[in-house]
């Protein structure tokens, strides 16, 4: 790293950056010497078309994916790269993949409890009497996956886009610093999917959040910054205005604009 760069790294508002990372599936490169940097409150879309190392990248950041090169650093410069995946939650990366893993028999204030980062095992959680404070953040954070009025009922009976928002809503039960969203909004309806998109802006008020995303119309509507990767490199970043009119960006989509298409 030379000295300007180092200098940058060191900023304090940049919560996570990857440098020269590389992935090799068996002599497949899926991420290519890439350099990926976001600041500590960005709500930042990653796209680009199938195979490009979205995926990949987010496996890599939470540690499901051990990369061949590079580093990943987090916050105060740890490099998590060669990090077990609990030790990078107990950091503060929180990840959601798109099949909710929610507990179908438990209501919605019982699978958040569960949530809570906490000593005590799965259920003697649920056994033992919760504290205020508990029971204020469960409160909180129903509140803010707009869950609330559905606290006591069985997390199985939820919609599919309710079901979304619960997970979300037990990710931050972790509180982690960074949330991985794997597209969060797919197979919602549309008045879910605008709900969900403000929930994304609610919570990057205090936390950093990444999102894989094929819904152009849904990264349209809701993205300040998006990264577009294409063959495991980033090929772009920048507003979506700027994306969208990027000719090599259109190239890649195949030649359609990239807002009328869901890739
Ligand atoms: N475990 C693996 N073993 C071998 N190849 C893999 C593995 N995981 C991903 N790949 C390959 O790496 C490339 C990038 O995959 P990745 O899933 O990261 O892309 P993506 O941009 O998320 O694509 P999509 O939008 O289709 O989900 C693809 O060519 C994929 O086939």
């Amino acid at each position: 790293m030379n000295n300007s760069t180092l200098a940058q790294a060191k900023e304090p508002e940049i919560i996570l950056y990857t440098e020269k990372l590389e992935v090799d599936f068996d002599g497949f490169k899926a991420i290519k010497n890439v350099n990926f940097r976001m600041r500590a409150g960005e709500l930042r879309f990653l796209i680009g078309p199938n195979g490009a190392g979205k995926t990949t990248l987010l496996d890599v950041i939470c540690g499901k994916v051990k990369p061949h090169k590079g580093k990943v650093i987090f916050k105060d410069h740890t490099d998590i790269s060669k990090h077990q995946e609990h030790q990078i939650a107990q950091l503060g990366i929180g990840r959601k993949f798109q099949a909710p893993s929610i507990f179908v028999n438990l209501t919605v204030m019982e699978n958040l409890l569960l949530s809570m980062k906490q000593k005590r095992g799965l259920y003697a959680t649920l056994l033992v009497k919760t504290d205020n404070a508990q029971r204020e953040r469960v409160f909180q954070y129903s509140e803010m996956i707009g869950l609330t009025s559905k606290a006591k009922e069985k997390a199985g009976s939820l919609s599919h886009g309710e079901k979304q928002w619960l997970e979300i809503g037990m990710l931050l039960m972790q509180e982690p610093e960074l949330l991985l969203l794997d597209e969060p909004a797919a197979g919602m309806t549309d008045h879910e999917t605008e709900k969900t998109g403000e929930l994304l802006h609610k919570i990057s008020d205090k936390q950093s959040i990444i999102v894989v995303e094929h819904d152009m119309e849904f990264v349209r509507q809701f993205a300040k910054t998006v990264t577009v990767m294409h063959e495991g490199t980033i090929l772009r970043e920048g507003t979506m205005a700027e994306i969208q009119n990027d000719d090599k960006v259109t190239e890649v989509y195949l030649g359609r604009r990239v807002v009328d298409q869901h890739a």
